[in-house]
């Protein structure tokens, strides 16, 4: 059964105009080594207070990289489910949604009634900005509209797009900050919108961009994220970008290794804006980081978590978790839109490779009954440029692993799908996500004032490949662990425990 919405009725959870504020007995526990080396693990508790600022924004979402597969397809998806466009194929009539967003079509059990499992969206778990209510804008170093960049992209049923031109033909990217030293030399075909003057000059263009766009369109809150091309990393280097202040000051001395996509954190931050980068790229270089915390603002990323990354994450944990060793992992794939072309290039190709690879680490160490101290599987990311196929990524995945007693197992897997079409709900989730967290405070057992969650958004996890901590945290990257950390925390905010799945009312 599925409920729209619900109220959680307990001593614990109080429900006022502004506010739903929840006290939270939190479960833990602390390790101890006895002296004659036995461990010793302790339940601990400790309360929390979370308060949740029921009030929804009107939200305003930039885009870096509007123009592209992602940005437009995102645009055209949530246009098309705002006008109830459908759209006749081959296949039959069409209607829009939200699938593959976990706040839209993904949901929570709540509970059981009468003998009936009793599930809720998953957005109904706390006051969330509607997708259809959100206005969309953003910047493009091509100045192409979004009718014509959907056009380019390939992605949507042209039966679809020509219903959607009359909606985003008037959508023109904002100029950007183009550094063609970031991404492959084949992308400065494109680069005809472009942000002049110095590194110090298109910060601050970008910020009075955004203050504009905030003021044009009335808005109570801006998030940006980043879709644009995925960069090569920066060198991160003692005096340039180390610090807060080193970075301001190389972007004042227009420092060559101070990224686009660096001025578009830095500019988000100092106005105090949320930034989430959908790309693998170092964008928040410590210095970057530095300034988030001390302007106490959202950063998040990196790179969008949709296909054969999102798997692997869940196939390694499977078999690690079932006590089978993993050995070799082969993950190739091919494809052909221009996100492909600028990965064609071996400098942002390994950006790439580095948060594609560096997904099992954290599975990986959870068992070392089955891996020795440093021991890892053989792993291999295999990218190519194919123009033919375009945006539909075919992605060829083989897992061999070692089982009982000398065995052997070859898992392969073929996944063909359009890239676009997995990542514009993720990013849907990144901005709703960004936006809901800093509506939440907490305070935890005597502490006097409410405080917000870290501005290193690690609840972003479930939704990228390579989730941005902070220093000292955890880095997990198995998608049940991240889903449930979510899940868990937004249930806390509402009074409710995680769901234990012991189902001990039915056990005895
Ligand atoms: N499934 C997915 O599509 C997926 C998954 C994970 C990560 N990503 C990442 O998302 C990003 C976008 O993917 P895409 O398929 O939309 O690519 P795309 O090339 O179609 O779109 C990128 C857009 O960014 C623009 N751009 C490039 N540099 C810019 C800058 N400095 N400022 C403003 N605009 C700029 C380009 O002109 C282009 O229109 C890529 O970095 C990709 O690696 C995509
Ligand atoms: O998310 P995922 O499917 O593992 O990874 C994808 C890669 O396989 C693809 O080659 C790349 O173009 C996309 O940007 C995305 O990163």
């Amino acid at each position: 059964m599925l409920v729209d919405s619900f109220e959680v009725q307990s001593p614990n959870v109080v429900y006022s105009d502004e506010f739903i504020t929840s006290t939270y007995d939190y479960a833990s526990t602390k390790l101890d080594r006895a002296p004659d080396g036995k461990w010793v693990v302790k339940p601990t508790n400790s309360t929390y207070q979370f308060r949740v600022d029921r009030r929804v924004p009107k939200l305003g979402v930039m885009l870096v990289g509007w123009g592209g597969n992602n940005g437009t397809t995102l645009t055209a998806g949530i246009l098309a489910n705002k006008h109830g466009i459908t759209w006749m194929t081959k296949d039959g009539l069409k209607k829009p949604n939200f699938y593959g967003s976990l706040t839209q079509a993904a949901t929570v059990r709540v509970g059981n009634y009468e003998g009936e499992e009793v599930y809720a969206p998953f957005k109904a778990l706390l006051p969330m900005v509607e997708p259809t209510d959100i206005v969309l804008g953003g910047w493009d170093i091509s100045g192409m509209n979004l009718a014509e960049a959907m056009e380019r992209s390939k992605v949507l049923d042209w039966t679809l797009q020509e219903q959607l031109v009359p909606y985003m033909r008037d959508m023109v990217p904002l100029p950007g900050i183009y550094d063609p030293d970031f991404v492959a030399a084949n992308q400065e075909e494109r680069a005809d919108n472009l942000i002049k003057g110095s590194k110090r000059e298109q910060m601050e263009t970008v910020r009075q961009q955004i203050r504009a766009f905030k003021e044009s369109n009335s808005l109570d809150k801006v998030v940006v994220l980043w879709t644009a091309n995925t960069e090569r990393f920066a060198q991160v280097m003692e005096g340039l970008n180390d610090t807060a202040d080193n970075l301001m000051a190389a972007i004042d001395r227009n420092e060559a290794e101070i990224a686009p996509s660096t001025l578009y954190a830095a500019a988000c931050v100092l106005e105090g804006v949320p930034f989430v980068n959908g790309s693998p790229q170092n964008t928040f270089v410590p210095g970057m980081i530095e300034l988030a915390v001390k302007h106490n603002v959202l950063i998040g990323g990196d790179d969008f978590k949709s296909g054969q990354t999102k798997l692997k994450s869940v196939l390694v944990d499977f078999l690690v978790g079932a006590g089978i060793k993993p050995t070799s992992i082969v993950s190739y794939n091919h494809l052909g839109n221009n996100d492909g072309l600028n990965l064609s290039a071996p400098q942002t190709f390994r950006s790439k490779e580095i948060s594609k690879s560096n997904v099992v680490d954290d599975m990986v160490a959870s068992n070392s009954i089955l891996y020795a101290p440093g021991e890892h599987p053989d792993h291999v990311v295999v990218i190519k440029y194919v123009p033919y196929v375009g945006d539909s990524k075919r992605a060829m995945d083989e897992y061999t692993s070692e089982i009982f007693m000398g065995g052997r197992n070859t898992l392969v897997i073929h996944n063909t799908c359009e890239d676009s079409l997995l990542a514009a709900p993720i990013i849907l989730d990144l901005v709703l996500l960004a936006e809901l967290i800093t509506r939440i405070n907490l305070k935890k057992d005597d502490e006097d004032a409410f405080r917000g969650l870290h501005p290193i958004a690690v609840l972003l996890s479930y939704l990228t490949k390579a989730p941005l901590v902070p220093y000292g945290t955890p880095v997990v990257n198995a998608l049940a662990k991240q889903r449930a950390m979510l899940e868990n925390i937004l249930r806390a905010c509402v009074g409710l425990a995680p769901d234990s799945q012991m189902l001990l009312e039915f056990k005895a």
